[in-house]
């Protein structure tokens, strides 16, 4: 084959050669036109880029007020249907999705304050010593490199003079230097791993803090939809965030330290010769900064690019925890298909970001080594050869001597020559580190707009103020939502009692608002006395565990009043018991107290005797035999369905709560055993809300509060033998939304809907 090729290729440069085109020319023409391809092929996407740029940005000059044609389009529209209140929703939309986009800007430096106010919190803390040290290091590195330089220019002139006394004595005295100087680089990467690591601490704590308030972990992805994977943002973001600050502290207050004791340093090596000490530096100021101009003006974003990289990263691990989290019913379903393609998908979206990224970089870092390479070193020529060059010469070749110094001459130039090339060396290294550093400072604006966009979301949602795409925001809702900047306003009201001789539950026209401003109920009135076992029925989708979810107060109000009683007499008010309760990692024991510690449950005397009686109710006595409490396992997967139904009521027995929400948590668990744990649950106190759609479990209530799933509901007593008529009952009353008509002896307090 290379001989067919190289054949052909002969006989076409004869053939050339014969219509007069030398071989020469031709090869020039044919390198020419590669190196054209290839340029072409690097600068596509910048082309592509700035012609997209210029595009978009005549498209918004023709619009009004900075709009683009499509919201143009929208306040057209607005204008016409609502003026004020639809110019506001899209000028807010606009202004927040020109906030998301990272880069070097106002907003990174006023993020980026924040942020070090949270990693450095006081002047004296761990975090300023371990900067302390850190910049002493990197210092002392800068004082060393000068030291190491000179030494190596005296060096060479040992060799040039051939004094080898000297010049082993310089040799030592170098290899002396070269202990401090390698625990000196080995303790700046120490310390720029601890530096990092202490930053993290630091974030992750205080996120821990926000995350945890105020339930911020739930209504961030139930309620907000301004944070799709808040793991990722907590835990590699945090991380990559950290690490990138640390490293850019050494990176860029080292090449400062350098540049300026390396200028210094040349500055007296040059003056030492009697040169000219401003030319060189002049020339290289107007290098360096016009190289750096163009460097900037052509950089890629890098601060978005790496910010949707790292979005899209979170979600592919969404999805791979999502698989892991539901691996049973995955295969049960035999889906594996549709999950494969799913994480593929998502994997292809994340190369795809990663190989513009890849691509952007390649023509960037091209042109930045190009700079930093070739036009810089030759620069580094002309600095360093100016003092020789231009020093004047003695009449016959002879440079004129210096005064004191009778042998000033050769090894002497050498040596000069050898120490401003090796300190224009390091000062090179610095300019370039700086110049790096550029983009990393672009990625790590990236970084910074995610763990501080991530704080400034959860401190609002923690203050109840959410941001999500409302569907149904347009429609009318007669008028129970109100909307400002296109999210609904939580304008109810939450009381918490503390009256310890009123302990009763009561809504006073609450309507039932999903997170998307679904109205499921437009208004709810009713009152829970202890003692008043309220069953909850319904068809799916009614609205019963929304309710659970506003009494938790998971769920905002959007209007009415929720009074709901205060912790008393050292029981917690509420207590949620989930269809599919929640298993916590840790022992046996820490199963049955969740989510009290151990060191809470001894506070509170009860011993592990009182625990296997709680364990005897709820048919568990045999898990202690098997497994003793201290046994730490996966209970999600050692228990069974109806064990950790049984688990999650054990719980109920351990807490003792005022009220026990209960949402079809006993469905797998066989009847018998449901009987009697409803029975103790109501001899010890406790007052049950009870969503069921057994029938059997209606005999323990008084009270029946059942949804029509049209909006409809019935709050009333339910009579004694309620059991045998439920049936009949119930069918009638979601034909015709009309309470029960045989309510017994209790005065009905029934308001409809
Ligand atoms: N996090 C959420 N975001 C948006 N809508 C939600 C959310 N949770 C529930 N909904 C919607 O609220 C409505 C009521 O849901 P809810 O869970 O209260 O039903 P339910 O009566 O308990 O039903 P089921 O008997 O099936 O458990 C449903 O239409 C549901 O789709």
């Amino acid at each position: 084959m290379p001989t067919v090729v190289s054949k052909f290729a002969k006989r076409s440069f004869d053939k050339l050669e014969e219509l007069g085109y030398s071989k020469e020319l031709v090869s020039r023409g044919l390198i020419g036109t590669a190196l054209l391809a290839y340029g072409l092929k690097l600068s596509y996407p910048y082309i592509k880029q700035h012609l997209e740029r210029s595009q978009s940005t005549t498209n918004e000059n023709k619009c009004d007020s900075g709009l683009s044609r499509n919201e143009n389009n929208n306040l057209t529209k607005a204008i016409i249907e609502d003026p004020e209140e639809k110019i506001e929703k899209i000028i807010i939309e606009k202004k927040r999705r020109r906030k998301k986009l990272p880069g070097l800007n106002l907003e990174f430096i006023l993020q980026l304050k924040k942020l070090i106010q949270i990693m450095v919190p006081r002047i004296l803390c761990e975090e300023t010593a371990l900067l302390a040290v850190h910049t002493t290091c990197l210092i002392s590195r800068t004082f060393l490199s000068i030291y190491v330089a000179a030494m190596e220019g005296a060096i060479v002139k040992y060799i040039v003079r051939k004094d080898v006394k000297n010049f082993v004595l310089m040799l030592l005295k170098w290899f002396g230097i070269a202990i401090p100087a390698t625990f000196i680089n080995s303790m700046i990467r120490y310390l720029e791993n601890k530096l990092a690591l202490a930053f993290r601490t630091r974030l992750v704590n205080h996120a821990y803090d926000m995350y945890f308030k105020n339930q911020t972990y739930y209504k961030v992805s139930n309620l907000d939809g301004r944070i799709e994977n808040a793991d990722h943002r907590l835990t590699d973001d945090i991380s990559t965030f950290s690490s990138s600050v640390a490293h850019l502290y050494s990176h860029l207050t080292k090449p400062c330290f350098d540049l300026m004791l390396i200028g210094i340093a040349m500055a007296r090596s040059s003056r030492k010769m009697k040169a000219n000490i401003v030319m060189g530096p002049a020339l290289a100021t107007i290098v360096i900064g016009t190289t750096a101009h163009i460097l900037r003006i052509v950089s890629p974003k890098f601060g978005q690019l790496v910010s949707e990289e790292a979005n899209r990263n979170g979600y592919l691990r969404h999805v791979h925890s999502k698989i892991i989290t539901n691996a049973e019913e995955i295969a049960f379903y035999g889906g594996h298909k549709v999950e494969h393609a799913q994480l593929q998908d998502a994997y292809s979206r994340l190369v795809n970001q990663m190989n513009n990224i890849f691509t952007q970089k390649l023509w960037f870092i091209m042109l930045e080594q190009f700079f930093m390479k070739y036009v810089w070193s030759g620069t580094g020529m002309v600095m360093v050869s100016l003092p020789i060059l231009t020093v004047n010469s003695l009449p016959g070749g002879k440079t004129r001597k210096n005064k004191g110094d009778p042998e000033f001459g050769v090894s002497e130039r050498t040596q000069y020559f050898t120490t401003a090339r090796n300190l224009l060396l390091s000062g090179a290294d610095a300019v370039e580190r700086l110049m790096s550093s550029y983009k990393e400072i672009v990625a790590l604006a990236g970084y910074t707009s995610r763990v501080a966009g991530m704080f400034e979301v959860f401190d609002e949602v923690s203050q109840g103020i959410y941001q999500k795409t409302v569907v149904s925001a347009e429609r009318n809702d007669g008028g129970i939502l109100e909307f400002k900047n296109g999210q609904p306003v939580a304008k109810g009201t939450i009381v918490c009692s503390d009256n310890e001789n009123d302990m009763s539950i009561s809504l006073e026209n609450v309507p039932v608002v999903t997170p998307n401003c679904d109205i499921v109920v437009s208004s709810l009135t009713l009152t829970i006395a202890p003692g008043m076992h309220l069953l909850i029925t319904g068809p799916n989708g009614c609205g019963k565990s929304s309710l659970f979810r506003i009494l938790s107060g998971l769920w905002p109000i959007y209007g009415g009043t929720l009074r709901i009683p205060k912790r008393s007499q050292g029981k917690p008010c509420m207590f949620y018991i989930p269809q599919r309760p929640y298993m916590s990692c840790g022992s046996l024991r820490d199963q049955i107290i969740y989510p009290d510690t151990r060191k809470e449950m001894l506070s509170k005397n009860i011993t592990e005797c009182q625990l296997r009686e709680i364990m005897k109710l709820v048919a568990l006595e045999h898990i202690i035999d098997r497994d003793s409490f201290d046994e730490i396992r996966d209970w999600k997967d050692t228990l069974s369905g109806g064990e950790k139904q049984r688990m999650a009521m054990a719980r109920l027995f351990y807490h003792k709560p005022h009220y026990a929400l209960l949402d079809e948590c006993t469905s797998a668990v066989s009847i018998d055993v449901e009987s009697s744990i409803y029975e103790t649950a109501i001899s010890m106190g406790i007052t049950l809300l009870t969503i069921t759609h057994r029938p059997t479990l209606w005999k323990f209530h008084t009270h029946i509060l059942e949804f029509d799933g049209q909006g409809g509901w019935v709050f009333e007593a339910l009579a004694k033998d309620a059991q045998q008529k439920v049936p009949i009952s119930k069918q009638s009353l979601f034909h015709n939304h009309k309470p029960f008509t045989d309510a017994p002896e209790m005065t009905p307090s029934a308001v409809s809907a």
